[in-house]
């Protein structure tokens, strides 16, 4: 069985995340690009980073009126992700049309509440403050549009995962025990997220930013 550990490459500098994949790859079950190298490296890039041979979650975030994240899903048929995610706050119709256009065999997921986020954030931009309350409600809302999955903490997994038994479940927000927490706030570790109901677990600046990346990524792989 694959490794459940997605590296996430967050750089906009292509030779680094080309050295990136290449010194991980052996260690883990695939590679998350995101806002920052897509910016950077468009279709071009992504098709590079995926000739090293490893599947790709493209993590776009995708968030407008149905009709628009319909057409960029279409627009991204060329690279055909793995995985592709959206904002559940986008609402039901534009998850529906997502899933619609995008390539077949491409999972798509919706972003519920992002790990960055604690009670009180959520209480600022006008939800109730209250995370594991907005991702089931998210997560029974993807589920009902039909989508694959959703992308949530490790603090709710195991609660979404009762809403969506066979739902494919993305946790990011994963730290060693110890692991600086960087700019994330709902974290957990990868055992733990993986014995909550994890399906792949993203991990980005505790393997990227380490001295040695594949021996970090090792070690964190041997610990789930
Ligand atoms: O709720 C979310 C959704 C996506 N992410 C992405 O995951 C990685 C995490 O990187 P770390 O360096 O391990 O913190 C990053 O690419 C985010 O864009 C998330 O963190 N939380």
């Amino acid at each position: 069985m694959s490794s459940p550990i997605y590296v996430a490459i967050d750089t906009p500098d292509l030779a680094r995340a080309k050295l990136l994949a290449a010194r991980v790859r052996n260690h883990v079950g695939g590679l998350k690009l995101g806002l920052e190298f897509f910016a950077a490296h468009g279709q071009a890039g992504v098709r590079e980073i995926a000739a090293i041979g490893l599947p790709i979650f493209l993590d776009l975030k995708l968030h407008d009126i149905p009709n628009t994240v319909a057409s960029a899903v279409q627009a991204l048929h060329g690279v055909a992700p793995a995985i592709l995610t959206v904002h559940a706050a986008g609402g039901r119709a534009m998850m529906e049309d997502a899933k619609a256009a995008a390539p077949l065999g491409t999972k798509v997921v919706a972003v519920t509440v992002l790990t960055s986020l604690d009670a009180s954030d959520l209480g600022s931009i006008g939800v109730a403050p209250d995370t594991h309350a907005q991702v089931e409600r998210l997560t029974a809302l993807a589920r009902d549009a039909g989508l694959d999955g959703v992308v949530c903490s490790g603090n709710e997994v195991a609660a979404a995962r009762k809403l969506w038994p066979k739902g494919f479940f993305v946790v990011p927000g994963v730290r060693p025990a110890g692991g600086d927490l960087g700019d994330q706030k709902r974290v957990m570790t990868p055992r733990q997220a993986l014995d909550n109901g994890a399906s792949i677990l993203v991990i980005g600046r505790p393997i990227t930013k380490a001295e040695d990346p594949d021996a970090a990524a090792r070690a964190i792989a041997a610990t789930l």
